[in-house]
Order: C-alpha cells, then sequence, then structure tokens
C-alpha cells in the first residue's frame, strides 16, 4: 500500500534509475486500456473524461490505444492550462491522430456529453494530485458519471477519493472498476469496485534504494519559525573533541535550527574554538560520567532529538553513564560509537536510530555477511530484536526497523576516512528532530554519501569529513 507522497517518492526514484515518467505513463495508458476492453465490445463507445493533470494524462494514453473503439475524450478546462509538460505531449498526439477531443469549460457543458449513451466511461480526472473536494466542473461531471449507469472504469483512484486517506471530501466518482498503478492505494479495498494493480514497470529497485525521490516534500514552509526545524542535543567528546564539533555542524548544515553540544568541561573550550555555531554546554569533570545524567536529561528533555556517543570514547563509566541515560530517556536519539555497545542491555523507553557500522554492529550481537541481501535480511530481523532502527554503514548502507529495509549505495571508499561517522550521526539528528525514524536513516545516509560522492569529485582520495560538512547545503538544494 503506497500514498500518494510515497507514490511520488517512488515515481521520482525511478526516474533517477532511467525509467522516466513518461515512460510510466504510457504503460500506465496500456493497462487502463486493457481493463477496458473487458467492458466493450467493437464499435462501442467510451467516454473519457480527463483532468488536466496526469491522471488525464494517462487516460490520453488509454485513448490512442483503443483507437480502434468509438473514442471520445472530453477534457475539463482548457488545453493550454494542461498542467504537465507528458499529459501536454500526449494530449497533442490525441490530435495529429485525429482522435475526437472536446473541451469542457463550464458544469452546464457537461449535458452536451451523452455520458448515458455511452458503453463506458473512463474516469480520469483526478489522481493522487487532488485536494480538497471536487471543485467544478469536475464535482458536477463526477455526479453525472455516477449517474450514468454505464461501466466506469477509474484511473488510479475513483475521482474525488483521496488518495491518502481513502475518503471523499465531498463529490467522488463511483466506479466499477479501478485500474491503480503500481501498488493498491489507501481505501481502495473498501470500495465496492474492482481493483486491478498493474505494473507499470518501475523497478523493485526505487523503492528498495534511497534516492532523490526520498528527498521530495520535505521542503521548508516559507513561513517557518526558529525551532520549526528541530533543536538538537549531542552528547558526545571527553576523548575527542572533533567528533562532537563535527556532529553537531553537520546537523546545522542538515537543517536543524539550534545544535547544543554537551560535552565534559575539560574540552567545552576546544568544542566551542571548531564553531561558535554551537550552543556548547559543559558537563563536569574529564569524562561523561554518572554524576552528568541528571544534568543531561534536564537538556535532553528540553530538545526534538539527541546524538548520544561522538567522541565519548570506550570506558567503563562512560558506557554505564550512557546506560543510565538511556533508561530514563523516553525521545528520539540517535546513537553512534562507543554508546553503540549499551543498546543491546539496555530497557529504554527511548526511540533509537542506532548508526553501527559492520564491526560495531557485530560487537553489539548483531550479524555479519559479506552477501548485501543476506545482511540486508538479518539487520532487519535484528533491529526487530532490539526495537529501534539500524542504519548499518557499508560500501552499501542498510537501514531497516525491522519492517521495512532499505539500501543506500551513495557514498565511496574515501568516507573511511575519520569523522565521516559523526557527520552521518548529525544529518541523521537532524533529519530525526522532525521526521520519522525510517526516514531520518534512509534520508541521512543518502545525503551524506551524496555529500561525499560531491566532495570526491573534486578532492579525490584527499577526503576529509569536514569537505562533507561543506556540500550538505547543495545536497539538500539540488535534491529536494
Ligand atoms: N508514478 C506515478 O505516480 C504515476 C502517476 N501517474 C498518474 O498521475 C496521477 C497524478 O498526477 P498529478 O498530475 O500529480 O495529479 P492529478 O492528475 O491527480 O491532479 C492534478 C490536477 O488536479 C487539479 N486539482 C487538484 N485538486 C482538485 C480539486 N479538488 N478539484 C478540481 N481540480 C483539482 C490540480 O490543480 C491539477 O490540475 C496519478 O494519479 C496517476 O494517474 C502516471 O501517469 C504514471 C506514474
Ligand atoms: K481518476
Amino acid at each position: 500500500m503506497l500514498t500518494a507522497d510515497r507514490m511520488a517518492a517512488v515515481d521520482a526514484n525511478a526516474a533517477a534509475l532511467g525509467v522516466p515518467r513518461k515512460q510510466l505513463m504510457e504503460s500506465s495508458g496500456n493497462a487502463v486500456a486493457r481493463v477496458v476492453r473487458q467492458y466493450v465490445d467493437p464499435d462501442d463507445q467510451v467516454i473519457f473524461v480527463c483532468g488536466r493533470g496526469n491522471n488525464g494524462g494517462d487516460a490520453f494514453v488509454a485513448a490512442r490505444f483503443l483507437d480502434a473503439y468509438d473514442v471520445e475524450v472530453a477534457l475539463l478546462g482548457h488545453p493550454d492550462r494542461i498542467g504537465t509538460d507528458i499529459a501536454r505531449k500526449n494530449w497533442a498526439a490525441l490530435q495529429a491522430a485525429e482522435i475526437p477531443a472536446t473541451t469542457i469549460t463550464d458544469s452546464t457543458a457537461i449535458d452536451d456529453l451523452d455520458l448515458a449513451g455511452a458503453d463506458c466511461i473512463v474516469d480520469a480526472m483526478l489522481g493522487t494530485g487532488v485536494t480538497g473536494a471536487l471543485r467544478e466542473p469536475a464535482a458536477t461531471a463526477a455526479r453525472a458519471i455516477t449517474a450514468a449507469d454505464t461501466a466506469v472504469v477509474a484511473v488510479d483512484v475513483p475521482s474525488g477519493v483521496d488518495a491518502d486517506t481513502g475518503e471523499a471530501a465531498g463529490d467522488a466518482v463511483t466506479a466499477d472498476h479501478v485500474v491503480t498503478f503500481h501498488d493498491t492505494k489507501p481505501g481502495l479495498d473498501a470500495l465496492d469496485a474492482a481493483v486491478t494493480v498493474a505494473d507499470i514497470g518501475i523497478p523493485a529497485a526505487a523503492e528498495r534504494f534511497v534516492g532523490p525521490g526520498d528527498l521530495l516534500g520535505r521542503e521548508r514552509a516559507a513561513e517557518s519559525h526558529k525551532g520549526d526545524h528541530g533543536e538538537l542535543l549531542v552528547i558526545g567528546g571527553g576523548p575527542y573533541t572533533g567528533a562532537p564539533a563535527l556532529a553537531g555542524q553537520a546537523a546545522l548544515q542538515a537543517g536543524a535550527d539550534l545544535v547544543h553540544v554537551a560535552c565534559p568541561e575539560s574540552v567545552a573550550p576546544q568544542v566551542q574554538g571548531y564553531s561558535e555555531n554551537l550552543i556548547v554546554h559543559p558537563l563536569a569533570g574529564e569524562l561523561v560520567t554518572q554524576s552528568v545524567v541528571d544534568d543531561l536529561l534536564t537538556q535532553a528533555t528540553a530538545v526534538d532529538a539527541v546524538v548520544c556517543g561522538p567522541g565519548l570514547g570506550d570506558n567503563e563509566s562512560t558506557r554505564a553513564a550512557v546506560g543510565a541515560f538511556l533508561e530514563r530517556y523516553d525521545g528520539r536519539a540517535v546513537v553512534d560509537a562507543d554508546a553503540l555497545s549499551v543498546v543491546p542491555e539496555v530497557d529504554t523507553g527511548a526511540t533509537l536510530v542506532c548508526t553501527p557500522h559492520q564491526g560495531e554492529v557485530v560487537k553489539m550481537g548483531g550479524p555479519s555477511t559479506d552477501d548485501r541481501e543476506q545482511l540486508a535480511d538479518q539487520v532487519s530481523d535484528f533491529a526487530a530484536d532490539l526495537g529501534h532502527t539500524l542504519l548499518v554503514k557499508g560500501a552499501h548502507d542498510i537501514i531497516s526497523d525491522g519492517e521495512t529495509t532499505r539500501i543506500n549505495r551513495t557514498g565511496n571508499p574515501g568516507m573511511t576516512v575519520g569523522g565521516t561517522g559523526d557527520v552521518l550521526a548529525g544529518v541523521v539528528g537532524a533529519l530525526l528532530a522532525t521526521e520519522e525514524p525510517r526516514a531520518a536513516a534512509a534520508v541521512g545516509a543518502y545525503v551524506t554519501g551524496r555529500a561525499a560522492d560531491l566532495a570526491a569529485d573534486t578532492v579525490g582520495d584527499s577526503l576529509v569529513a569536514t569537505d562533507l560538512l561543506d556540500r550538505l547545503p547543495e545536497v539538500f538544494a539540488t535534491d529536494e
């Protein structure tokens, strides 16, 4: 089951894999034509009632496939206002082929269509692009189509039905048969209609591999306020100072509004020294230990998400402090580096995204194999056991929450340099402040890898972690 948003992401990922939407539209139209043929005999009349979006475009293609029948295409609105390039091209192809087509600009003209006299009506007014209740003339057309007592084949969803909720906000077409594409849509199984899910050639890879489509729909609203895009706390530092600073800076580049870094007071000046953009909170002592857990909890509950781990170091007292923190924390956190080994043994109400590399996942008690697909299955099982989302870093990253497993293919061998993991943790943390864990992990892996790929184009093998920071804004800007 795919929502309209998810479908748009998959569609854009397919385009990035070399299967553009125009090609998908050709398959969609062909699939609609196949179903229409079940309802008509030679010489029967088929009327297509089409909107100006791609739902209508599918019907222009279907009409071309059904040229041998008595076909009439009715466009609601003016041809100059067809909304997409590919629908416009398929409309032009109808004209060139002299397939009968009319335009309907107001609801009174619906009566001029002899809908009741048709042998089949194709409803292609609105698909996944519908917002709110049907407006005129579509609302009148929906009532007329339903009233016509003729076989009605709906393209993708019956017009007026919201493809995300399966509900209609006002008038909606009652269809006998819905031809939907790639995967079923919410609400279709509750309709009293036959449903055909047509394979339109979207490769499975468009869902499996994280792609540019996963960045869609994340644009910032024009009127946003400080804090809307998340406030993050990085808990790190002690033996190392660069790691928490990198994570914090990466989070800022990934869109977080405010980033706090809680680190031992002994290293606070160095951490602050890396960037004036970070709000540094010194913790008593030279390492993160049990005595600062209350302080950490106070700070953590005031922000949207936490990144725990960068630069904490591998020592017993810090591990105990991380365990005590996670036992009492019930918000969202990215857990990275030395904090990871605490996760399997801790009882926490927090929602975690764990970002181990393949060595760390083994230390956590997780799987190890060189076979990517096998590893993906095992990571999924391990995520389900842990009850948290895993992002296992490697040549191909594996992201799983135990239900959905994705693979990220961006990134390059230059990323084995120190600090890139801290950047990734910061990016995922920033996203986790405003998005669901599996989306944050998948998008975080994708954009961090893309930043590394862009950096490698110019700096080659001498890639360092700070190169990724510089490239993050570009990745977010170009792929949205
Ligand atoms: N992979 C895919 O997703 C594919 C989808 N196909 C088909 O494309 C449609 C979705 O197309 P889109 O252009 O995004 O939207 P619509 O055609 O559904 O509608 C846009 C159109 O409608 C107007 N509009 C919006 N709300 C209303 C309303 N309440 N009343 C009246 N008019 C409204 C809006 O202004 C636009 O003009 C999908 O369903 C599939 O059929 C592909 O062809 C194959 C790949
Ligand atoms: K439709």
